[in-house]
């Protein structure tokens, strides 16, 4: 019986993810604590002391302690930052609030600050690891003296402890994180902010979120920035696509084959069937009834990553034909399937090619309500912008092949199956 408590206890909380706020006013040590963590918790070496600036922003770090995923959000202590402090409370499960405690000159602001926050709404119920940091100066007073000179009354319906330590050597440290990951994991306020993900994730808006980021995503590739100098040289995906296709089968009378691999061939196996409704004569490689390729034929075929072995030997065989190759690629000049190509649709989106997932994370972010987090992970990861890429793309162009080619709404949805 306890194992198998255990197991849902260990399912439950693996899969957690705590977020844990480092406040506390400027030059307590709270980025020196955050690089300490990383140091102690994750195999990734933490800023050296003597290379930490003055916070403005957001600092981030994720670690793993006790079995749980942490993350550290550290913002600037400077009084005119403090504002900002607030816009993070509500996804907050816990604060850690450092303090120097060998600047008793500071105390007093100290204290008035964590007051303010004690008595904010959005932290109801966060557990508080208030930490007397830098314990190794000669000044610094111990716990006791800190807990007795702030005196906080709201303390004391609050789940909180003090903890020395020393931000520079870790002292300290890892006894208050345990502490912490012990009261979040039972913690009346954990439960209530799972309960609201859950609710967040079944309403219409944080899927309107999502929808609107993926949307926002494959829009950014048809408006890659100015300075790329690949794009600016290249006529658009859509003005090249549209005129392979008309030229084949307007002014050749020639049918169009499509072929790829993976998600890649999916998409354009949609194309395939969007053309035919067009009336055009498609087929995809590979189909049982697709007739042989001939000089008068266009093969459309596509290799996000610059090449595929199936897709160069196919492109291979077009050619030998004398068939002309319309190439989608995000790598129209270092990919094996470019040799092949008789005209290439650039796609500039990510592909597995540089699908970077060891710099996809701990950026600066900005939480705001109905956003979802661009440091998570990745949206749309691997080739997913590029095949999204594509299946809208191949909306545009069909769209446009439509009204050059006279056909009608009602042309259109007559060839539709009514085999289904
Ligand atoms: N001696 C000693 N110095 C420390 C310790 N922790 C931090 N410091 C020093 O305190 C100064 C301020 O540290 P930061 O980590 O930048 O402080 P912060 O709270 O992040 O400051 P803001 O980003 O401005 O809010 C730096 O010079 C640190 O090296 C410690 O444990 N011992
Ligand atoms: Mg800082």
């Amino acid at each position: 019986m306890f194992s198998l408590f255990y197991g849902l206890w260990k399912y439950v909380f693996s899969k957690t993810e705590f977020h844990v706020l480092i406040l506390g006013i400027d030059k307590a040590g709270k980025t020196t604590l955050l690089e300490k963590l990383k140091s102690l918790y994750s195999n990734v070496e933490g800023l050296p002391p003597d290379r930490i600036v003055p916070t403005v922003g957001l600092n981030i770090g994720r670690v793993e302690a006790s079995n749980t995923k942490l993350v550290f959000w550290d913002l600037g202590g400077q009084s005119g930052l403090r504002p900002i402090w607030e816009k993070y409370f509500e996804e907050a499960h816990a604060v850690i609030y450092v303090i120097d405690a060998a600047s008793p000159s500071r105390f007093e602001d100290s204290k008035s600050a964590l007051e303010k926050l004690l008595r904010h709404e959005d932290l109801q119920g966060a557990p508080l690891l208030i930490v007397a940091n830098k314990q190794d100066l000669a000044g610094a007073v111990s716990v006791d003296e800190l807990s007795r000179y702030l005196d906080l009354k709201e303390l004391d319906e609050r789940q909180h402890m003090f903890e020395a330590v020393c931000a520079h050597d870790g002292m300290g440290v890892k006894e208050g994180i345990d502490w912490l990951v012990e009261v979040m994991q039972r913690s009346k306020r954990t439960e209530r902010l799972r309960i609201r993900a859950d609710q967040d994730r079944n309403s219409s808006s944080y899927m309107s979120a999502m929808a609107t980021q993926i949307c926002n995503q494959i829009s950014s590739v048809f408006s890659p920035p100015s300075t790329s100098a690949t794009s600016n040289s290249r006529p658009s995906a859509l003005s090249v696509a549209v005129e392979e296709i008309k030229v084949a089968v307007v002014d050749r009378n020639g049918r169009v084959f499509v072929h790829g691999v993976g998600r890649e061939g999916l998409m354009l196996k949609a194309l395939c069937m969007r053309l035919s409704h067009l009336g055009i004569s498609a087929h995809c490689v590979g189909d049982m009834t697709t007739p042989p390729i001939s000089s008068s034929d266009l093969l459309i075929a596509s290799a996000g990553p610059g090449g595929f072995s199936t897709v160069d030997a196919i492109c291979g065989v077009a050619k030998s034909n004398g068939a002309r190759i319309l190439l989608f690629t995000a790598q129209p000049d270092s990919g094996s399937a470019a040799e092949y190509a008789t005209a290439i649709g650039f796609i500039p989106a990510q592909t597995m090619a540089n699908d970077d997932v060891a710099n996809s994370g701990d950026k600066e972010e900005e939480l705001s309500q109905g956003a979802v987090s661009s440091t998570r992970r990745n949206l749309l990861p691997m080739g997913s912008v590029y095949e999204g890429t594509m299946f809208v793309l191949f909306e545009i162009v069909v769209y446009e092949l439509g009204s050059l080619l006279g056909q009608s709404p009602d042309a259109i949805r007559s060839r539709h199956t009514n085999l289904e």
